[in-house]
């Protein structure tokens, strides 16, 4: 009788034990409401949010997945629980993100570009003005866009063996002059320009050495690796940190928001001309037929 009420006792405080760690554990980690194209989870424990692109196949950044990215970003910004937060795929050891969504760029009308240019504004004054730390956890490929965005975070582990790079111009298209600084402030105006001119697509070592990327690891060390910079980016005081970095920001920044139509307008009329729609045409032809 005396060993059953001791192993009773005992599975009464295991119930309650587990009940306890089930409790902390669901407190720990909040998954906040979201689209399931941009799946957030905060841990409360250290205000971190971990933002996960899961828009299939590739994270082509079209209207829905800007304003997904969007709008997580501008309620993370209003969150005084979170401190800080990190940006990554679902689609591991594949695409980080393929950039901009080349169909909304082809054979549209000129309303169609406008509005889609218009969130591309709103996406990268967002990401780029975030106040606390970001940091890229870059587990595939991050050509164009998905390298602008990367670039917008304030420091970037990438996985080895991928490509990363603002390669536009091999599309027949330009970079923006919005992407071209966030290279600029990356790698220096002499790698930029090469960069930029030749549309470049670094290797995840190549990029390390020009200073795209600041760390190269293995696909399971890249979340990891970036919370870890990531606790030390929030020790730095956050008034500081925030003043700081918006005033290295801020001046690209004002240049855009001075003139969103201006920028808008130069957008639609480059990309209707008939020679970028020709290049844009074939080149989405040419990435449907990559796989045949
Ligand atoms: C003076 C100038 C002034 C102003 C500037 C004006 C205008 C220009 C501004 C333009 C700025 C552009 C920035 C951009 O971001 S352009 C986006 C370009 N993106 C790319 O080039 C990336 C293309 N994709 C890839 O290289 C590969 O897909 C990737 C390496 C990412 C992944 O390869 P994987 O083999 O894993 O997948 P795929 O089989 O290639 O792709 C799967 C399907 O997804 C489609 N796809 C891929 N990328 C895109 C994309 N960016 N947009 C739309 N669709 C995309 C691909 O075709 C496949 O489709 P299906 O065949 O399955 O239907």
């Amino acid at each position: 009788i005396q060993a059953l009420q001791i192993s009773e006792n005992k599975i009464i405080k295991t119930k309650m034990l587990s009940r306890a760690c089930f409790r902390q554990f669901s407190a720990s980690i909040r998954r906040m409401s979201s689209t399931n194209i941009v799946e957030t989870n905060i841990d409360s424990g250290t205000g971190f949010a971990t933002v996960t692109l899961s828009q299939p196949p590739v994270n082509s950044l079209d209207k829905n997945l800007l304003t997904a990215i969007t709008d997580r970003f501008k309620k993370l910004s209003d969150d005084s629980s979170v401190t800080g937060a990190i940006l990554t795929s679902k689609f591991d050891g594949k695409v980080f993100s393929a950039g901009l969504n080349i169909v909304d760029m082809f054979q549209k009308s000129d309303d169609h570009l406008g509005e889609f240019w218009g969130m591309v504004q709103e996406w990268y004054l967002t990401i780029q003005g975030f106040p606390k730390p970001l940091v890229s956890a870059i587990n595939g490929h991050a050509p164009t866009g998905g390298c602008a965005m990367a670039l917008m975070s304030d420091y970037r582990v990438m996985v080895e063996g991928k490509t990363i790079g603002l390669n536009e111009t091999l599309l027949g298209i330009v970079a923006p002059f919005f992407f071209a600084d966030l290279m600029i402030a990356a790698v220096g105006r002499r790698h930029a320009e090469f960069a930029l001119n030749n549309g470049y697509l670094y290797t995840s070592d190549e990029a390390l050495k020009i200073g795209l990327v600041d760390e190269v690891v293995n696909l399971d060390q890249v979340v990891p690796t970036a919370l870890k910079i990531l606790t030390k980016m929030t020790k730095t005081p956050q008034p500081a940190y925030q003043v700081c970095k918006n005033f290295l920001r801020k001046e690209t920044m004002d240049t855009l928001r001075n003139d969103r139509a201006g920028d808008i307008a130069h957008f639609v009329g480059f990309v209707q001309q008939p020679n970028v729609q020709k290049a844009i045409g074939g080149y989405l032809q040419a990435l449907k037929q990559r796989k045949k």
